[in-house]
């Protein structure tokens, strides 16, 4: 029979979340089990965040190219993805081996265990044969998985997710993407710079559905600029495969589509049920694990990250590590607050946006007040010329005379939703926005006028 192992905490899952709560807790003295199923890194770095982000570097330098005749002159460009799967199998992702992430674990003390983790009861993670026990308890930070909608067929075919198209060493000659959400829309855009064509189906009246109307319409003409067909408010009906491509037959008229490849991008989840959650008294068929503040989930149980459905971003699942990290080890900190959750999707205009949207406010039955301004209407989106596509989009919480979500699209527009991100954290009152001093000529100066417009 087989006796457990002991440890402190037991850490599932060593993506972004995981792996800063492990290796933190390891460095701080405390005898830490990480375990891993697949890479120690998670989803991030070698099949989201970090590939996904060089190919959009890549691809907006096309597109910059492409501009240049507008202002600059003439330029002859060639488009070359091997140069884009080089940088991302050599610099990204070291050709998907984890070693340096595993050593700067172990390295700090902490014992990685490579395999499936369960629960297997409070405080107790099995893997494999291996059961340990963890004294102050175990971290859940397994992430989500693609969500592949139940279309006839498709389970059939050799459809490509988010982990397919990171690893590409050849672009196919045609892509349809399934789902116009963060995923569906970045690679769309990369893919179709890079001479693909691209047809992008999203069953919701808009891409990017759950942020403002206004980013959802600016994405999509993006998108067509670049060449792509957006296909909205439309469902696969039925996907077939042969040995030269894929066909979508969609609902309603029944238009037949065909291409080389298949992207499946509607959304992701987390798999409960194999966590083993229905030993600590959690719903297996539950969409996350519930937290409190603290990031606990019961008692002698964290979790972090994608698992708690709070928002699938590495910046949330970071910043829940850092909450749990200091509940463990005892220290007071504030409980989390999502009020001020950033995001940005990272296409050309990039469109970063901050709390709620006009009608997620409207929905919580405050009383708004809005306003939208161009890019282009400012000095710096006007002297930028081609590519000044975007906007400012402020949602004020009229009683209380603060921003409670904003929108900034547009060049550089993930970085210019900064100081809004700080305004709606900090509740800095509008009056107050509205007086200080604006750089000219920033993009950023956008934001002055969009406070001035606010009704
Ligand atoms: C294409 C793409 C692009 C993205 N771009 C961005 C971006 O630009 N910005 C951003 O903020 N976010 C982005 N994201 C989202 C981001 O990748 C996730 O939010 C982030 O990785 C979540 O971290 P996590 O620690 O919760 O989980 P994950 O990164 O999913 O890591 C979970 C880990 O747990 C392991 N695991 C799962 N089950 C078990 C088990 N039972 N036992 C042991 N190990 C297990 C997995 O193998 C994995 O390594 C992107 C995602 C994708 C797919
Ligand atoms: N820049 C970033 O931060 C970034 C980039 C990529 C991914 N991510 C994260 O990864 C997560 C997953 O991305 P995603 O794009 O897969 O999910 P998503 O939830 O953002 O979008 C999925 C889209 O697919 C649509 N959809 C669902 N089923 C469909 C169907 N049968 N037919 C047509 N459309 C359908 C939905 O309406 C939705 O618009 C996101 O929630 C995001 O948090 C973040």
């Amino acid at each position: 029979m087989s006796t457990s192992e002991q440890a402190d905490v037991v850490v599932v899952g060593m993506g972004p979340g995981g792996e800063y709560v492990a290796g933190t807790l390891a460095g701080a003295g405390l005898d830490v089990v990480g375990v891993e199923a697949e890479l120690v890194g998670g989803e991030c770095p070698y099949w989201g965040c970090v590939p996904s982000k060089m190919m959009i570097r890549a691809g907006n330098l096309l597109a910059e190219a492409g501009r240049i005749p507008a202002l600059a002159g003439e330029a002859v460009v060639t488009p070359d993805w091997e140069k884009v799967a080089g940088r991302i199998r050599d610099e990204a992702t070291d050709d998907w081996n984890d070693q340096v992430a595993a050593d700067r674990f172990t390295a700090k003390g902490g014992r990685l265990v490579r395999g499936r983790g369960r629960l297997s009861g409070p405080r107790q993670v099995t893997v494999g044969e291996r059961t340990f026990d963890a004294r102050r308890g175990v971290v859940l930070a397994t992430g989500t998985r693609p969500r592949i909608p139940p279309v006839p067929g498709l389970d059939e075919t050799p459809y490509w997710t988010n982990r397919d198209a990171m690893a590409a060493k050849e672009l196919p000659a045609s892509l349809i993407v399934l789902g116009g959400g963060a995923i569906g829309v970045e690679l769309a855009q990369v893919f179709a710079r890079f001479k693909c064509a691209v047809t992008v189906i999203e069953g919701q009246d808009r891409l990017l559905a759950q942020e403002e109307p206004e980013a959802g319409e600016l994405a999509a003409e993006a998108l067509r600029a670049d060449g792509v067909t957006v296909l909205t408010s439309t469902r696969a009906r039925q996907v077939g495969h042969d040995d030269a491509a894929f066909t979508v037959r969609l609902e309603g008229a029944g238009e037949l589509l065909r291409a080389e490849r298949l992207l499946v991008a509607t959304g992701r989840h987390a798999d409960l049920a194999a966590l083993g959650v229905g030993t600590v008294g959690l719903d297996p068929s539950a969409g996350g694990v519930p937290t409190d503040g603290q990031m606990r989930a019961g008692d002698g149980l964290w979790a972090v990250g994608d698992i708690t459905g709070r928002g699938a971003f590495t910046h949330v699942s970071m910043y829940q590590a850092q909450i749990a990290v200091r509940d463990i080890l005892g220290q007071p900190g504030p409980d989390a607050d999502y009020r001020a959750l950033p995001r940005v999707t990272f296409t050309d205009p990039e469109i970063g946006a901050v709390g709620l949207t006009e009608r997620q406010a409207m929905e919580q039955g405050l009383r708004v007040r809005t306003s939208v301004l161009s890019v282009t209407s400012s000095t710096r989106g006007w002297v930028h010329g081609a590519g000044n596509e975007g906007f400012i989009k402020l949602v004020e919480d009229a009683d209380r005379g603060v921003l409670i979500g904003a929108t900034s699209a547009g060049p550089a527009g993930g970085e210019v939703l900064y100081g809004l991100n700080v305004a709606v954290h900090a509740e800095v009152p509008v009056d107050r926005l509205r007086h200080m001093i604006y750089t000219y000529p920033t993009f950023h100066r956008t934001i002055e006028a969009a406070l001035g417009a606010l009704s």
